[in-house]
């Protein structure tokens, strides 16, 4: 798969104050990539630098192989912190004026407006617009001259339920259509939502990085419950145990790496017990996040 972005080494201090620290990473081609991390972890700054608006300290980054240049900056589009609009011009006019700086065909407007679901409300003005509909008019005017890379800065943040949804549907739409995602959020929620691939960032250091669908790989966790009244104590007898607990009327059984609840299962069914639930619970990326957040003192 082609790499989008390479990035190494990329280091920005403020003062002493270091935002990004070494960071290496690649992003390929067709991926929806999210940069996740609490406040103030370095997603902005790296994102400024990617963009071309942030001065790296150091290290370096290649858009499709290439050095960053003006020219290959026309390839990504950006949505980052607050987009400005003229609030008594319509939607379609803000657009007009998008494309006029941007060089692009206004004849690419429809196809924007009507990506975006804002068709019906271009001509209304911009000051009338829900938050979720200035996002996504932000997200039509990142899109007008056909970017191969969209890159979205916690493109949820502020949004009512119904606001966020849209936007999460939106991002997927993109990304079935062939375009490159890049996103921070600080949210775990909305990384495991939309992304296929994921970073973590703690006070500027990538301390993870890898596909989302592996958030559910490593120990597993089995929620058991049998009508037998030792049954704790056989879940501990089972040499794939590593905990057991009891949360919600079952026992969450976290197993040994390399033992499955197919194992526990058939376990139990040579000691004569039938269970009458077996669940397994992939571990969540909440749970990983927090262990790799904490692992990174
Ligand atoms: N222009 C600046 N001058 C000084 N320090 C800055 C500047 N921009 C960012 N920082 C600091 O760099 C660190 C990283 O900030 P950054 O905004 O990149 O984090 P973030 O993960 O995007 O968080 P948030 O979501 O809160 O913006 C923070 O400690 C921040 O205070």
């Amino acid at each position: 798969m082609e790499t989008v972005l390479s990035i190494k080494g990329l280091t920005k201090n403020f003062g002493r104050l270091c935002a990004v620290n070494q960071m290496n990473l690649e992003v390929k081609q067709g991926q929806v990539f999210g940069m996740l991390g609490p406040n103030g972890s370095g997603k902005t700054t790296t994102l400024g630098m990617l963009m071309g608006v942030v001065n790296p300290t150091a290290g370096e980054f290649s858009w499709f192989g290439e050095a960053p240049t003006s020219g290959i900056r026309k390839k990504i589009g950006a949505v980052l912190e607050h987009p400005i609009f003229y609030p008594y011009l319509s939607g379609q006019k803000n657009l007009e004026l998008n494309a006029m700086i941007k060089e692009c065909p206004a004849s690419n407007i429809a196809n924007v407006l009507d990506l975006v679901e804002l068709t019906a409300r271009r001509d209304d003005k911009y000051k009338t617009y829900s938050l979720g509909m200035k996002q996504r008019l932000a997200i039509a005017s990142a899109l007008l001259n056909e970017p191969t890379v969209l890159i979205l800065d916690e493109p949820t943040n502020g949004l009512d339920p119904m606001g966020i949804a849209e936007i999460r549907e939106l991002i997927k739409k993109i990304a079935a259509n062939g375009k490159t995602i890049i996103l921070a959020s600080h949210l775990l929620d909305e990384v495991q939502k939309v992304c296929t691939h994921f970073a973590v960032l703690k006070k500027g250091n990538l301390v993870h990085t890898g596909p989302v669908d592996d958030v559910g790989k490593g120990a597993e966790t089995v929620e058991v419950q049998a009508d037998v009244p030792n049954l704790s104590d056989m879940l501990l007898d089972f040499s794939g145990t590593a905990s057991v607990n009891r949360e919600n009327g079952y026992f969450q059984v976290t197993l040994r790496d390399d033992f499955h609840s197919k194992d526990l299962n058939r376990f139990l069914f040579d000691k004569g017990v039938v269970a009458n639930h077996l669940v397994t619970k992939k571990k969540s990326l909440e749970k990983m996040f927090l262990e790799i957040l904490s692992e990174a003192h």
